[in-house]
């Protein structure tokens, strides 16, 4: 039998890889939920996995922390099998699901409470780590409340708060911003920056791709149960190209430009959002820069358009996405 009780701080585990994900699958029938996925989540590592609905993210994060079992290839929590040293796992993960798993009808400090005894907290510490995570959730004058009266990103940071409770080393959050206010989701990014700084692993799942561009190390954007690009966010915008001449013109049709400017040696694709076409570069020089763009103004002024607004940007990690899935990550 695997010892759960706490007693002092956990040691950080000596494994390699906070997550090894290896040539992973997941049938529910003859469906294919989850197809030959390969990852690997350093410590101190935060990494985001981004899907389109359906994609397969649930399915994999279920299978990380021992919910679920694979059909086959393997998965390890710091070099441990999750389904069997499920208890040892537990120890050192911490689960943030997507819909919040709180007892509607007890305080925020009850609720703690309960996690706190699962995990064998003896009463001193217990009392020291309730009050840490009630302020880490900034709950302390709510302490006494019941859950069923918190709105949607109290419960969030409460859940978050009752996830760290005992010290994990990894966290896992599903959505942890899905549906909660901007100030709510500003203390949790803070959370999830603070648990880095302190070499905790983390690994969430977002459809927001701001926020995975403000906190993930790197990101596995997985489509129809298979990993389809990993790298840093820089990384996979500079895949999609190394800049963005965004264009609103008037006096032609959209389509037509995106016709014309397909032609262009130097364009590697074009976007037509309402009146304005995402004119998307391949890696430039500066000295290409300087005869790529003349090229691209001369076609449009040419075929009749007039250019109202023209502006050089970086790629959102939304037209990457749109780019290797062919849909929105909220489509
Ligand atoms: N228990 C199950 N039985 C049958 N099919 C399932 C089961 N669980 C998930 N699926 C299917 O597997 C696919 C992947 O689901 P999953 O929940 O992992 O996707 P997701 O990327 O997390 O999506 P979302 O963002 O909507 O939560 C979906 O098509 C879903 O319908």
């Amino acid at each position: 039998m695997e010892d759960v009780s706490l007693s002092a701080k956990q040691q950080l585990p000596t494994a390699e890889y906070a997550v090894e994900v290896a040539h992973l699958h997941k049938e529910f029938g003859s469906f294919q939920a989850v197809t030959d996925l390969n990852f690997r989540i350093a410590k101190g590592e935060i990494f985001g996995l981004l899907g389109p609905n359906g994609s397969g993210k649930t399915t994999t994060l279920n299978m990380i922390s021992g919910l679920s079992a694979p059909t086959s290839g393997e998965v390890k929590v710091f070099g441990l099998n999750p389904r069997k040293q499920s208890n040892s796992v537990r120890r050192l993960l911490g689960v943030v699901p997507q819909e919040t798993a709180l007892y509607e009808e007890l305080t925020a400090e009850r609720n703690l409470a309960f996690h706190a005894e699962l995990f064998g907290y003896r009463r001193r510490q217990k009392g020291e780590r309730i009050q840490a995570m009630l302020e880490l959730a900034q709950l302390q004058d709510r302490a006494k409340s019941r859950v069923k009266t918190f709105s949607g990103g109290m419960k969030r940071r409460l859940s978050i708060g009752r996830a760290l409770l005992h010290d994990p080393w990894l966290v896992y959050l599903d959505e942890p911003t899905l549906g909660v206010d901007v100030q709510s989701r500003n203390v949790i990014w803070d959370y999830i920056l603070k648990m880095k700084q302190e070499g905790k692993s983390v690994l969430l799942t977002t459809n927001y791709l701001e926020e995975a561009n403000a906190l993930c190390d790197r990101i596995g954007i997985i489509d129809k149960g298979h990993l389809i690009a990993e790298g840093t966010p820089a990384a996979l915008k500079a895949q999609f190209g190394s800049s963005v001449l965004d264009l609103e013109i008037t006096g032609t049709a959209l389509e037509d430009v995106r016709e014309l400017l397909l032609g262009v040696a130097g364009v590697q694709s074009i976007e037509i959002i309402e009146n304005r076409v995402a004119v998307s570069l391949a890696s430039l020089n500066e000295g290409d820069a300087g005869t790529l763009l003349p090229v691209i103004l001369r076609k449009v002024t040419d075929s009749g358009g007039v250019i109202r607004h023209m502006a050089l940007r970086e790629p959102s990690l939304d037209e990457v996405f749109l780019s290797l899935t062919g849909k929105g990550v909220r489509d």
